[in-house]
């Protein structure tokens, strides 16, 4: 049974979704930046100030890696994983869903936020938004148009087009 993956912009309802629909359905939950956090030992944030940037996306694709060869999970990644190409291939073969949000909702969830090292200002976020897009869309295989939707909502729709239950 091939996994389920989340990708979508910091905020997007990744790791909420994931979460939710996973209980829906009654599979395993995995969310890759709480197993970064495990496997070292300290916050992200602070695995970014100590390790870097560079350090933390070579451990998420070492971990993207190790779920490829699990079955049947429900897998929430982080915002930033469509940055290496050999990720992008990987999510696009799976069942790979793109939570698809206007910036300016996304960035109400996350201004301030001083869990995502990578939130500073608005210009910034906005260009990585502007960036990170095509990515997303090269990467998934189901993207969702979520204006409007709640986690419940989102999750039955879902299990529904996915045929899930
Ligand atoms: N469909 C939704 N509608 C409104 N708020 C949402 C929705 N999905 C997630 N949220 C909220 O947005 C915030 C970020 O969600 P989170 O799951 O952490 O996003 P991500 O993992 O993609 O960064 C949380 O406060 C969450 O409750
Ligand atoms: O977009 C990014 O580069 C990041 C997103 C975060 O996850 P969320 O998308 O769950 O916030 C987390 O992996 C890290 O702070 C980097
Ligand atoms: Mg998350």
């Amino acid at each position: 049974m091939k996994n389920i993956y989340f990708i979508g912009f910091m905020g997007c309802g990744k790791t909420t979704v994931a979460s939710t629909l996973a209980r829906s359905i009654q599979r395993e939950w995995i969310d890759l930046d709480e197993w970064i956090v495990r496997e070292e030992k300290m916050p992200i944030p602070h695995i970014f100030e100590q390790k870097g940037e560079v350090y933390f996306r070579a451990l998420e694709s070492r971990l993207l890696q190790e779920t490829l060869t699990l079955s049947g999970k429900v897998v929430s990644t982080g915002g930033g994983i469509i940055g290496k190409e050999i990720n992008r291939t990987c999510l696009n073969q799976e069942t790979c869903i793109y939570l698809d949000w206007p910036f300016e909702e996304l960035y109400r969830r996350i201004d301030g936020d001083t869990s995502r090292p990578l939130v500073k200002s608005y210009e910034q976020l906005k260009a990585l938004y502007e960036a990170r897009r095509p990515l997303y869309e090269a990467s998934c295989t189901l993207q969702v148009k979520c204006e409007g939707h709640t986690p419940y909502s989102l999750t039955n729709y879902l299990v529904d087009v996915l045929k899930l239950k």
